[in-house]
């Protein structure tokens, strides 16, 4: 059983990493409230993934990484990253990840800690979630399409009983009916007050989903504001809608 939580449940101040003297993000504050749904767009190197690596304390390489990260109140900023998992935040990277291995089931028992900081979801809960993954159960991941694959790494995050969940980009190469599916179950798990931060390239999906939309570029937040809103956003229908700012 989680602790309720007052305020947001995740929140970053000055969040600022660089490379090598570059600046790939400045982010002076972000915040995930209970059972909110935020997603992150913006163009390829805008600094998606460095924001996702940053909150999780993970990186490819070597940043400079500065700031604040809360989580549930607490300050989590300098702790690695399974410290950070173990509190409950959940990230599930680029491509999902599974052990390609093993079967569908025996990748859903290999997640579940038993001092879990959430709800851990059952199989019962994944399969009403994903009812795909109920009939590849028996079956190696090795073996799975693009989209059961991402479903299965999204299952394995909730078996982490996450507070907050990390999505990076879990549309990609996915065709239009399962990123429809994916995101609906994302979407469902918010309604069920789970707080997740979507990375998503494909925004027109994300916009069909999110509460909140955040803009990305060069590594700063070029506009922020509710899904509602930033669908008319000339910068959002010019760049991502392909649609002619009136
Ligand atoms: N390991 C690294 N070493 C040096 N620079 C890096 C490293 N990782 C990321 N960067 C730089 O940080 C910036 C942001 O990259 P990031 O991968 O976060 O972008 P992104 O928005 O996720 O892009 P994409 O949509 O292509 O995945 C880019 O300028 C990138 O070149």
């Amino acid at each position: 059983m989680s602790r309720s939580v007052e305020g947001p449940v995740l929140e970053a101040r000055d969040l600022r990493v660089s490379y090598g003297g570059h600046v790939a993000l400045d982010i002076p504050h972000i915040a995930l409230a209970p059972g909110e749904l935020v997603g992150v767009v913006g163009a390829n190197g805008a600094g998606k993934s460095t924001l996702v690596n940053a909150l999780l304390g993970w990186s490819r390489g070597n940043p400079v990484v500065g700031g604040s990260v809360r989580l549930a109140g607490e300050e989590i900023g300098a702790l690695p990253t399974h410290a950070r998992v173990s509190r409950g935040l959940a990230l599930v990277p680029e491509g999902g990840a599974v052990f390609m291995s093993l079967t569908v089931a025996e990748n859903l028992a290999a997640a579940a800690p038993p001092d879990a900081p959430g709800h851990v979801h059952d199989e019962a809960e994944i399969e009403a979630l994903f009812p795909r993954l109920r009939e590849r159960r028996q079956h190696k991941a090795s073996a799975l399409s693009g989209g059961e694959r991402q479903m299965l790494a999204i299952s394995r995050a909730l078996r982490l009983g996450p507070r907050a969940l990390l999505l990076d980009e879990p549309s990609i190469g996915l065709a239009p009916r399962l990123v429809t599916d994916v995101l609906r179950a994302v979407r469902g798990l918010v309604d069920r007050n789970l707080s997740v931060l979507l990375v998503e390239q494909n925004v027109r999906a994300a916009l069909a989903v999110v509460d909140r939309l955040i803009l990305l570029e060069r590594g700063r937040i070029l506009a922020e504001g509710p899904a509602a809103a930033m669908r008319d956003d000339p910068r959002i229908l010019e760049a991502y809608l392909g649609e002619a700012a009136a």
